[in-house]
């Protein structure tokens, strides 16, 4: 189902585990960066509504989205329950946009198969800005606020698992 016919910021508040208990790394990328504040800041207001501590959410910024698997690594080391990869890679002139998409796919990908430390891929690869504004606090809501639940839930599976 396209992002369209499915609000990112909508779901089932009542799902969600109470996470007072948790502790969440969030990476943000530099780049595109009125989109990457609009995302952690989404991600930031979810945590904090289901319970999670200020205290509780460690911030660091990386220069792009390619070193948010770097950063990611280096935060899955820290005491925490989940991280959060925040960036937004935008189509230019080049296959430049391709090479960073999958790298850091399949980075992030590989730091949750490597590692026990889930790590979500808040990551917009648009073909615009228009999209990536849609998608960071626009009309199809907030992909910093799915990371956070989805999170919140991968903390929790972890936990039990
Ligand atoms: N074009 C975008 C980039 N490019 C930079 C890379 O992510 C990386 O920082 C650089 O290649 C040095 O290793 N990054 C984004 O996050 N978004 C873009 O649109
Ligand atoms: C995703 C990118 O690296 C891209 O925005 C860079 O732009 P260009 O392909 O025009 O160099």
């Amino acid at each position: 189902m396209a992002t369209a016919n499915n609000n990112l910021s909508e779901y089932d508040k009542t799902t969600i585990p109470n996470a007072k208990g948790f502790r969440f790394g969030i990476v943000v990328s530099e780049w595109n960066d009125t989109i990457t504040e609009g995302l952690f800041q989404g991600a930031k207001e979810a945590l904090l509504e289901h319970g999670v501590l200020p205290e509780n959410i460690v911030r660091w910024d990386v220069p792009g989205s390619f070193e948010l698997i770097y950063g990611s690594k280096k935060m899955q080391q820290q005491m925490v329950n989940a991280v959060i990869a925040i960036g937004c890679v935008i189509q230019g002139e080049t296959k430049h946009f391709d090479f960073v998409c999958e790298g850091v796919t399949q980075g992030i990908k590989d730091l949750n198969v490597l590692r026990e430390t889930p790590v979500i891929f808040c990551v917009l690869t648009d073909n615009n800005m228009q999209q990536s504004i849609d998608r960071s606090g626009g009309k199809h809501g907030n992909k910093g606020t799915e990371a956070a639940i989805a999170a919140i839930k991968m903390a929790e599976l972890r936990k039990n698992s």
